[in-house]
């Protein structure tokens, strides 16, 4: 089977972890000081089931709750990581303001999204709890993870989420049939 091509927007408030997290899952490593980012693309062959992609990963410039959702990332793009710090409540607010101007840009009532929660390894200053993300993710449809970029902590099931959930809003769904033929 010849890859397919896949285009992931990675979205959220700023200082989230976003480049963190795609820099962690493409070069393995982490970077500890803060660069604020415009926009960069990443490119990576990843084997999903025993499927090759060609991921490509769009990594944005951070949104605040005034920004306009790029028109550029409603169009082009498979699906989306939407990313918050689970030691900020604001970006938590923020990434539900990204998810509502994502619906109305795309004019879809589902989009493949996964949810996450970055930062756990900072668990002292944690305000958003897994519950919490859980069911925000739960009332989307979306998927949902937690992860630390800096300790390496289910960097790489974000991205093969994401492609499984893009598989699912094709209707090509993994799962067993509950089907029964008699
Ligand atoms: N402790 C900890 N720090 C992290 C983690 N991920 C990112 N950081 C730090 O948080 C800061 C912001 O990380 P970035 O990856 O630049 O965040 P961003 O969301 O791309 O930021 P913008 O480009 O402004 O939107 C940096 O100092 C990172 O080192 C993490 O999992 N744990």
């Amino acid at each position: 089977m010849p890859p397919k091509q896949r285009k992931i927007a990675i979205m959220g408030y700023r200082s989230v972890g976003k480049s963190s997290l795609s820099i962690q899952f493409v070069e393995g490593q982490f970077v500890d000081s803060y660069d604020p980012t415009i926009e960069n693309t990443f490119t990576k062959s990843t084997r999903v089931n025993g499927q090759e992609y060609e991921l490509k990963l769009v990594d944005t410039a951070g949104q605040d709750e005034y920004s306009i959702f790029p028109a550029q990332y409603s169009m082009d793009i498979h699906g989306y990581v939407l990313v918050y710090s689970i030691t900020s409540s604001k970006s938590f607010e923020v990434v539900q303001i990204i998810y509502d101007k994502l619906l109305d840009m795309t004019g879809k009532v589902h989009v493949p999204i996964v949810l996450v929660g970055n930062k756990t390894d900072l668990h002292m200053e944690r305000m958003i709890s897994t519950e919490e993300g859980k069911r925000l993710a739960d009332s989307w449809k979306a998927a949902f993870l937690e992860t630390s970029a800096k300790q390496n902590e289910s960097v790489a099931d974000i991205f093969h989420t994401a492609l499984l959930e893009i598989e699912k809003a094709n209707g090509n769904v993994q799962e067993k049939s509950s089907c029964v033929i008699s």
